[in-house]
């Protein structure tokens, strides 16, 4: 946190870099079955093929998170979306014990997180991956400054030291100003902020969100997911973020695992799930959202003929979204070369860019159905269950079982003290829950 610059390089070069990134969470067949004799569910074939409720008829058990691989990689803002009850807060949970797995491996930069003594997974949860929680847990009759530097009091900093680190973290999150304020002189939206500066304090190198704005009004809302995205910008911290709202999905995600039923549906980039949904249910999912906001050219242009290559005229970057290219096509009253340093890859021009608005098939769309599987709905690799472009080392399960979602005994979800009463949330409280 104190060297800006260099983590923005980190950041640029982990995004740049896509798929070369170092994982920092490496998640592999992942399980977390709730009930009586939960173990024998992910060992057994014939039980774990069951959907959730002859699952649960036949055994009692709940299966939040179902057979769930995926990496989160350095420098990059990860979601994990889906409706209420599909298992988004226990997988979170799960990667630092918060729950306890069921089966499956958990890797954070190396080492095995399942295999960790009760002194590794606190240092775990107060140094390497802090939570912010929906409900903030901050401490009543503390001032802002004294509850965000709370984690540091924990880990055993001296008074005058934290106290100026925390400071610092409170003007990072726009409370200057409010250092002395007692949380029930705050709105939510600062105690959201107040709730972020802790965690930020402890200088985590992954940062887990659970729904953290869900209960803030929507203009609050997104100015906070502003800020997050205004800290990843200037940090490039690596993010866990778990919503079920599909815009702060696409706003905040450079890659998105979505979940039903316990299972990873489809993991890609905001624009690969929008643009090759794996299934009718993440189709059914993503349908309003306007596509020229969140496609890029990169989906829209054709290819470029040998004239094309080397004319004048407007340009885009292969960044740009289908309806900055429109603003930019319609200026000139001319086609645009993508360009991708210098070089150009293709083209897009009213044609190609009206598609993408209209959601027909464009010439990208036609590439991912050549490798496609048939029978499987959507880009998916038959092989390895994965979306066929998400980039790699993500693993999404193939299509749900159908089911209902299971979304209403939630009761106890987290069975955690995490969130409980005035319990503080963080560090000190990721470690009451075990
Ligand atoms: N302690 C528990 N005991 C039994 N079942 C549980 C427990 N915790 C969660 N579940 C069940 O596991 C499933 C996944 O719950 P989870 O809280 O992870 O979902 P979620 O996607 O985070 O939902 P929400 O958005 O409502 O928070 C649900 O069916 C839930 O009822």
């Amino acid at each position: 946190m104190s060297a800006p610059t260099a983590a923005v390089a980190a950041a640029d070069s982990a995004a740049a870099s896509g798929a070369e990134a170092p994982p920092v969470f490496s998640v592999d067949g992942l399980w977390k079955v709730f009930g009586p004799r939960a173990d024998r569910v992910p060992a057994d074939p014939a039980l774990a093929s069951l959907d959730a409720a002859e699952l649960r008829a036949r055994t009692g058990c709940t299966a939040a998170v179902r057979d769930v691989s995926f990496d989160v990689r350095k420098g990059e803002v990860f979601v994990v979306m889906g409706l209420s009850g599909s298992g988004k807060s226990t997988l979170v949970r799960c990667l630092t014990r918060l729950i306890e797995p069921t089966a499956g491996r958990i890797v954070i930069d190396g080492e095995d997180v399942r295999a960790m003594d009760k002194a590794r997974l606190r240092e775990l949860r107060r140094h390497r991956a802090a939570m912010v929680f929906q409900h903030f847990g901050l401490l009543p009759h503390r001032t802002v400054l004294d509850n965000v530097a709370y984690g540091l009091e924990i880990q055993g900093m001296g008074r005058a030291a934290r106290r100026e680190k925390a400071a610092e973290v409170v003007a990072k999150v726009g409370l200057a100003g409010m250092e002395h304020r007692r949380p029930a002189q705050l709105s939510g939206g600062q105690r959201q902020r107040v709730g972020l500066a802790r965690a930020l304090a402890v200088d985590p190198e992954v940062l887990l969100f659970d729904e953290p704005f869900s209960a803030l009004d929507p203009l609050i809302r997104r100015d906070m997911q502003d800020e997050v995205a205004r800290l990843h910008r200037e940090e490039g911290r690596t993010m866990v973020f778990i919503t079920h709202d599909l815009q702060e999905a696409l706003r905040l995600g450079d890659r998105i695992a979505l979940m039903r039923d316990g299972r990873v549906v489809q993991l890609g980039t905001p624009e690969e799930i929008v643009g090759a949904p794996a299934d009718d249910y993440v189709r059914a999912f993503v349908q309003d959202v306007p596509r020229e906001q969140v496609l890029t050219v990169r989906t829209a242009m054709r290819p470029a003929s040998p004239a094309e290559r080397t004319a004048t005229g407007p340009t885009v970057a292969p960044g740009t979204t289908v309806s900055e290219a429109i603003e930019t096509v319609a200026a000139a009253g001319a086609p645009a070369r993508v360009l991708d340093e210098g070089e150009c890859v293709g083209v897009v021009d009213a044609e190609t860019l009206l598609h993408v608005v209209a959601g027909h098939p464009t010439p990208s769309d036609a590439a991912d159905r050549s490798v496609a599987e048939p029978g499987t709905g959507g880009p998916v690799d038959g092989a390895a269950g994965r979306p066929a472009d998400s980039g790699g080392g993500a693993g999404a399960s193939t299509t749900a079982d159908g089911s209902a979602v299971a979304g209403s005994a939630k009761a106890g979800t987290s069975a955690s003290a995490d969130e409980a009463g005035e319990a503080p949330a963080g560090p000190a409280a990721s470690e009451e829950s075990v």
